[in-house]
């Protein structure tokens, strides 16, 4: 059974034509899918669909084989981290009581967060290498250093499948690095990643399954090496580019011309 399943999903916003329509799609524990497409095409508005904050205009989402609508806000963060494109800052909190409170799915009503709650929050600081900045106030942080913690706050959820829109966005080199590391060893631990990215190399990096976007909404997944071809490439981001194979990386690398 997969974990996550999209059957004939169409969405259109109030009085808008659809962004896409029949789209299929799944993703197993221990999967990366990679979404790429155009800006403006529906990417966001696909996650907040998966998210159930957006209600498709037809078919249906299932989380485990049961019904996304069936299931309460508990039940689906217990199964899914989702991290938006735009996270609001949560002012003066401190890092580890911003990531603490992803605990809540786990906690009875009112009951505060225990000892080996914020032993999970230390633990997943260390693995993203932010332990300096647990006690730091979360409205200091600069922009890649909260889009690291965002990612860290979804891993403290311990989802079985975590949603990232763009988590290298405002990252330099080496976070970017860092996070599509990050993704990978998530899959090899049997996480499920399905997550948003604007750079085809993250697709050929990754090497797992894709999901791209055409400008007219039409969605198309497969293998990174064989969906993401130059001449499709071309036509989704309209602009010329080209793929070449790098035998020492052992995989393709996308370059603009
Ligand atoms: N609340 C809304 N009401 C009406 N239209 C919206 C709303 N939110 C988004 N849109 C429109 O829906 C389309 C898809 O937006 P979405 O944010 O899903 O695109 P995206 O593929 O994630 O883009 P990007 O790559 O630029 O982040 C855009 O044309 C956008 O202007």
């Amino acid at each position: 059974m997969s974990l996550l399943t999209m059957n004939h999903l169409s969405f259109h916003y109030t009085g808008q034509p659809n962004l896409f329509e029949r789209l299929n799609c799944s993703i197993q524990n221990g999967e990366i899918l990679t979404i790429l497409g155009p800006n403006g095409v529906g990417k966001s508005t696909l996650l907040k669909c998966l998210m159930g904050l957006l209600k498709p205009s037809a078919g249906t989402i299932t989380l485990e084989g049961q019904a996304l609508t069936k299931l309460s806000a508990r039940q689906i963060a217990q199964i899914v981290a989702y991290v938006p494109q735009h996270v609001a800052n949560p002012g003066s909190l401190t890092v580890t009581d911003y990531l603490v409170t992803s605990r809540t799915p786990y906690l009875s009503f009112a009951a505060t967060p225990r000892e080996a709650d914020y032993q999970i929050v230390r633990d997943n600081l260390a693995k993203l290498s932010l332990t300096h900045l647990q006690d730091q106030p979360v409205n200091t942080l600069s922009g890649g250093q909260f889009q690291m913690v965002t990612i860290a706050k979804a891993l403290v959820q311990q989802p079985k499948l975590i949603i990232l829109d763009e988590p290298t966005a405002a990252l330099d080199f080496g976070r970017q690095k860092q996070v599509i590391d990050l993704i990978s060893a998530l899959a090899a631990d049997h996480y499920a990643v399905l997550h948003t990215t604007h750079n085809p190399n993250h697709a050929f990096m990754l090497g797992h399954k894709v999901g791209l976007f055409s400008p007219d909404g039409h969605f198309e997944t497969g293998q990174a090496d064989q969906l993401l071809t130059e001449n499709r490439l071309k036509k989704i981001y309209g602009t010329d580019l080209k793929l070449i194979y790098e035998a020492t990386l052992g995989r393709y690398v996308c370059e603009l011309v």
